[in-house]
């Protein structure tokens, strides 16, 4: 299998908070990985590393082969991410940021304009194309950012959490899209919702604490257990510590 994507003992540490432990994983071409995990686990700080944003403390991540820390500007060519919160640059329009996005990616004349209309009709961004983007809902604003991870058609796409504050409807949408650049991509995305797995994932990894507790495809996930919210609840629930 051709490889896309690779943490390679990965680690993270805030002084003495170790947030990602020594993970090491391979998603491939036409994987889709969800990435799970409750709050504070680790997701978004592997994403950050994973994408460039976040020096590791140690090991290190390549996209294609090519390591984010060492080449960063050729692996994050083949790279789409969209940040977890909104974009960056609250007082420009969708119109503008993307056009200023299209063009970092090296794009121009009719071929931006081209796939800058394609995205506004995909995306369903046609309505808030001209209004500054600190203006818009929450879901609007995930929209434009999946939009600017999309827009050179990159190899790898790293989503954190993109139906997030999206409605049933939107979601629907963003999921189906996802499912149909699935085969052409490697693909990681971090939810908290459990029938995302389901609806989009390949594969699904559990985080807890910095470290993988559990790998695989949704059915072997769901082994011996009622559902993956079960499974899910037996692998990080918290049993009460002792004070
Ligand atoms: N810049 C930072 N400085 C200090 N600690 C941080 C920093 N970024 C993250 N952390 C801590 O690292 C841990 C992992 O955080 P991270 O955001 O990666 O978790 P997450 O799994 O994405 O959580 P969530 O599901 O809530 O988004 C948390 O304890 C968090 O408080």
């Amino acid at each position: 299998m051709e490889c896309y994507i690779e943490a390679d003992a990965l680690r993270k540490a805030f002084g003495s908070l170790v947030a990602v432990n020594d993970i090491s994983f391979r998603v491939g071409k036409g994987e889709v990985l969800g990435f799970l995990g409750p709050n504070g686990a680790g997701k978004s700080t592997t994403m950050k590393m994973l994408t460039g944003f976040l020096p590791p403390t140690s090991g290190a991540a390549r996209i294609c082969g090519i390591d984010i820390t060492a080449r960063p500007v050729e692996a994050k060519a083949r790279l789409g991410y969209l940040p977890e919160g909104a974009p960056l640059y609250p007082e420009m329009t969708p119109a503008a940021f993307l056009d200023f996005i299209a063009g970092i990616r090296g794009l121009s004349g009719a071929e931006k304009r081209n796939r800058l209309e394609e995205l506004a009709e995909t995306i369903h961004l046609k309505e808030v194309w001209r209004r500054p983007i600190e203006t818009l809902s929450k879901g609007f604003k995930r929209r434009v950012g999946l939009a600017q991870a999309i827009l050179h058609d990159p190899d790898v796409l790293i989503l954190d959490e993109p139906t997030d504050g999206l409605d049933p409807n939107q979601k629907h949408e963003v999921r189906q899209l996802v499912r149909s650049m699935a085969d052409r991509k490697a693909i990681i995305i971090s939810t908290h919702i459990l029938e995302e797995v389901d609806a989009i994932c390949t594969r699904a990894m559990i985080i807890d604490r910095g470290t993988i507790v559990a790998d695989g495809t949704p059915e072997q996930l769901r082994q011996g257990y009622d559902s993956l919210d079960a499974m899910f609840r037996s692998l990080t629930g918290r049993k009460e510590e002792a004070a």
